[in-house]
């Protein structure tokens, strides 16, 4: 079984767990429920930068990346840096992560935060909402079609914005629906970890004009941005980058300083 395999298989057993413990009734009742989402495809689309930051203690491919920040203060870095939006992985078994992350930088920010998770379920929509997100993910490569259709309907009614993201032709095909905003090109095989900003060059041409275009994942310099951008990139996801320096945002600071 590949890594990625294993995270969904892992994440069935812990949303079915998840259920159990905090019923919908409740995730409902979260003061946060009824906030009016600001827009990161709305941001990306205005921005000369276009970067969501990420909070990303460790990962997959990189076992340890920071464990010794405070969300809070990645949040407020990474929104006086003057990023669009922050990416908050919210997987606590292979990331580190939990949806206090997410309300933490919630209760420390107002730019729009993207639920990085892997989302098999309606109901961790509803904790995206009930915790503080106005994004939310959808993996392509862990989704039928008809998933990716009712996962993004059903966060459209929640007025969250929703992020697809593939890595390959078949999986972009697959996926082009209107209840999408962004399109996302992981430029990270998720099954091998292998990193190629090629990936999204290749897809670029093939995403349609009404989506607003994300490259995600290995770009660590303003000329990897510069390559993209002529593709037709509006927005870039950063994690790692920023995250394993003392300071992230004092480091995206600097790299969206650089860029405009
Ligand atoms: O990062 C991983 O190793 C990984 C492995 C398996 C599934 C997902 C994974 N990462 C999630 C992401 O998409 C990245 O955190 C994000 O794009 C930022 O990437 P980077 O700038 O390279 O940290």
């Amino acid at each position: 079984m590949n890594i990625l395999d294993k995270i969904v298989a892992d994440k069935y057993k812990e949303v079915a767990l998840r259920k159990q413990l905090i019923p919908v009734s409740q995730l409902k009742q979260s003061v946060l429920f009824d906030r009016k989402s600001p827009s990161l495809a709305a941001a990306l689309s205005t921005s000369n930068s276009g970067i969501i930051a990420e909070h990303k203690r460790r990962s997959p491919s990189k076992q340890v990346i920071n464990h010794n920040l405070n969300v809070q203060d990645v949040a407020t870095g990474y929104e006086n840096a003057g990023a669009c939006g922050m990416s908050v992985l919210t997987d606590g078994k292979y990331f580190g992560g939990s949806l206090d992350d997410l309300l933490l930088a919630r209760a420390a920010s107002t730019f729009p935060l993207l639920r990085k998770e892997f989302m098999v379920d309606a109901y961790q929509i509803l904790e995206a909402k009930a915790y503080g997100a106005d994004v939310i993910l959808l993996i392509a490569a862990v989704l039928t079609r008809d998933e990716i259709k009712s996962l993004s309907e059903f966060a459209k009614s929640l007025g969250l914005d929703v992020l697809l993201e593939v890595h390959n032709l078949e999986e972009l095909e697959k996926s082009i629906m209107p209840s999408l905003d962004m399109l996302g090109v992981n430029n990270r095989n998720l099954k091998t970890f292998e990193v190629s900003l090629e990936t999204s060059k290749t897809l670029s041409t093939k995403i349609p004009d009404d989506f607003v275009k994300v490259s995600e994942s290995g770009i660590s310099s303003i000329d990897a941005i510069q390559e993209l951008q002529p593709y037709g990139y509006k927005g870039f996801l950063i994690g790692e980058n920023f995250m394993k320096t003392d300071n992230p945002g004092a480091s995206a600071t600097e790299f969206i300083h650089k860029l405009k």
